[in-house]
């Protein structure tokens, strides 16, 4: 199995991913950018080869894995498929501290932090990201795109549609929610003890509605 990865996005969570690539055995060839700006740059150890637009330009990703750093939900979707579109692979990282159920089903591109906790029966879509300190009840199940901050807990028998995003340390309590709505966006630290509608951003504990997305 090719284990060379190059890693999309040169900010404040590279060193992350560059931590995490290599707890995952991987030799990373090196670093893009969303711009031209920092080619040539050493980041971490690692050179920024170039812009996405170079990466995007080269004839084809295949055989290459890529990891994405950063972006919300909707960017990290975007390059997702367009890097599936060239051929190339976002393959899963988990952290070897991470410990996920032999009966969870991952996607494609699933990123799990460090001591991240997925429990059996677990389905998670493609390219969602999973932060460090996350715990995901049993028979849950978190859809495409979506984003979990570090700390969230997630109870059993949730289903938390694409592009969701769970805030720092979000609780999601079992019985009392049914859905996380599609592109929906819980706060940090909110107490949620009801379904929470699609673009709809709640926060606070208990969670209440702060705005609906347009
Ligand atoms: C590795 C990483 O760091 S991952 C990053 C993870 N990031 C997060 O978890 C951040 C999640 N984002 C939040 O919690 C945000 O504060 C949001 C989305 C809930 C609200 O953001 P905004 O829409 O910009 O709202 P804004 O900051 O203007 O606050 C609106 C009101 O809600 C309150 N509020 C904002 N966030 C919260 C919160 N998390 N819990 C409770 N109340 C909140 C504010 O105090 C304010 O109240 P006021 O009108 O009485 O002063």
């Amino acid at each position: 199995m090719n284990k060379e990865i190059y890693i999309l996005g040169v900010g404040h969570n590279t060193s992350v991913y560059i931590d995490l690539a290599e707890a995952c055995g991987y030799e990373i060839k090196g670093l893009y950018h969303y711009n031209g700006d920092r080619t040539g740059d050493i980041e971490h150890g690692y050179r920024v080869l170039g812009s996405f637009d170079d990466l995007f330009s080269l004839p084809s990703l295949v055989g290459m894995n890529l990891a994405l750093s950063q972006g919300d939900n909707a960017i990290r979707s975007q390059l997702f498929d367009k890097i599936l579109q060239k051929g190339g692979r976002v393959p899963s990282l988990i952290h070897p501290t991470a410990q996920v159920s032999r009966f969870a089903q991952l996607g494609n591109g699933v990123v799990i932090h460090i001591n991240t906790v997925v429990h059996p029966d677990v389905i998670i879509g493609d390219n969602s990201v999973l932060s460090y300190n996350v715990s995901i009840s049993h028979s849950t199940t978190i859809g495409n795109h979506c984003y979990i901050a570090f700390g969230a807990m997630i109870g059993a028998y949730v289903t938390i549609a694409d592009f969701a995003f769970i805030g720092i340390g979000a609780n999601i309590i079992s019985g009392k929610v049914d859905t996380i709505g599609y592109n929906a966006y819980v706060g940090a630290g909110a107490l949620v003890t009801h379904s929470v509608e699609k673009n709809t951003v709640v926060a606070g504990a208990p969670a209440r509605i702060i705005r609906v997305k347009s």
